[in-house]
């Protein structure tokens, strides 16, 4: 139906995964489409421009503000989820050459940083939360109990981390390491698998009490079961991605489409060398981090 231009925004619509079912559900598709259908014989935007632009009027709609940021050394993402009415605030795996730059952003943005938290305890790099306690009066550290470390806040599943009108709540997703948690958005839309889930792979099985088998029912117990438009955030990416979905990843993960047997196979024939970090990085994130003078 319709011109050709017309045929590529739908096509581009129908393959773009978080729109397909959200857009029925909670309005995406209603203010999507008038926008970027005026604009479509001007030039058509990759399907990736139109997700990123979309998800940030997204969550500004919901009065979320929310960044995503990236430390080069060891390739991690860090992300700031804050109420715009509250201006809570809660940092999702910071790292600790990074701090003045998230603390600055907090600052600058006018946030109450309630809690700083840990997906897990990392082995690539020194978590930023133990200086953040510093710089930031009135922050508190979080990791799950599992992991063994130390922090003002242990969780485990099903446990709430709230900022404002919003929470995050946490779904034990153990296989990486024993600690590793999944946090969720309230309404499903977002999830931060740490390194448990990553675009098209997922964290490596070998040290920190890894398990491949239980990671690949981590994966499937507690990320695929969510919304197939819920977008998914790792801790680290390094091939250049930012994001993905349930969708995608339950379709195109490489390792994770597999059988469990054969996703065994493959995680024992990774021959990754040591992150350079780790003999540094897991003694300071077992206490925290490194915690100021
Ligand atoms: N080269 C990096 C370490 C890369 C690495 O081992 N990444 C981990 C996540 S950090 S614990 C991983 O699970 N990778 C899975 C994969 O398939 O790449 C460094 O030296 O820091
Ligand atoms: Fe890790």
């Amino acid at each position: 139906m319709g011109s050709p231009v017309y045929r590529r925004v739908r096509s581009l619509l129908a393959c773009n995964l978080a729109f397909r079912t959200a857009g029925n559900n909670n309005g995406i598709k209603s203010w999507l489409k008038p926008a970027f259908i005026s604009k479509q014989r001007l030039s058509l935007p990759s399907q990736s421009t139109i997700l990123a632009r979309s998800y940030c009027q997204h969550t500004a709609q919901k009065g979320l503000i929310f960044r995503q940021m990236f430390e080069p050394i060891s390739s991690t993402y860090t992300y700031l989820l804050a109420d715009c009415e509250t201006r809570e605030a809660v940092l999702i795996d910071p790292v600790l050459e990074e701090v003045e730059r998230d603390a600055k952003l907090v600052k600058e943005l006018g946030l109450r940083l309630m809690y700083a938290a840990n997906t897990h305890c990392h082995a690539d790099h020194i978590t930023g939360t133990g200086l953040l306690k510093k710089v930031v009066p009135g922050c508190r550290s979080i990791i799950s109990k599992d992991s063994g470390a130390k922090a003002d806040i242990t969780i485990q599943e099903g446990d709430c981390i709230k900022f404002g009108r919003f929470h995050l709540e946490a779904r034990a997703t153990p296989g990486h390491t024993d600690g590793c948690m999944t946090f969720v958005l309230n309404d499903h839309s977002l999830a931060f698998t740490g390194d448990t889930l990553l675009i098209r792979g997922c964290g490596r099985t070998d040290f920190q009490q890894g398990s491949a088998t239980t990671l690949y029912k981590s994966v499937h117990e507690k990320i695929f079961t969510l919304p197939e438009w819920c977008i998914v955030y790792p801790a680290h990416d390094y091939k250049g991605m930012t994001m993905s979905t349930v969708d995608e990843e339950r379709r195109l993960n490489p390792r994770l489409t597999k059988s469990m047997e054969e996703f065994v196979i493959i995680m024992s024939n990774l021959n990754l060398p040591k992150p350079t970090q780790i003999d540094t990085a897991v003694p300071a994130n077992l206490v925290c981090g490194i915690q100021g003078d």
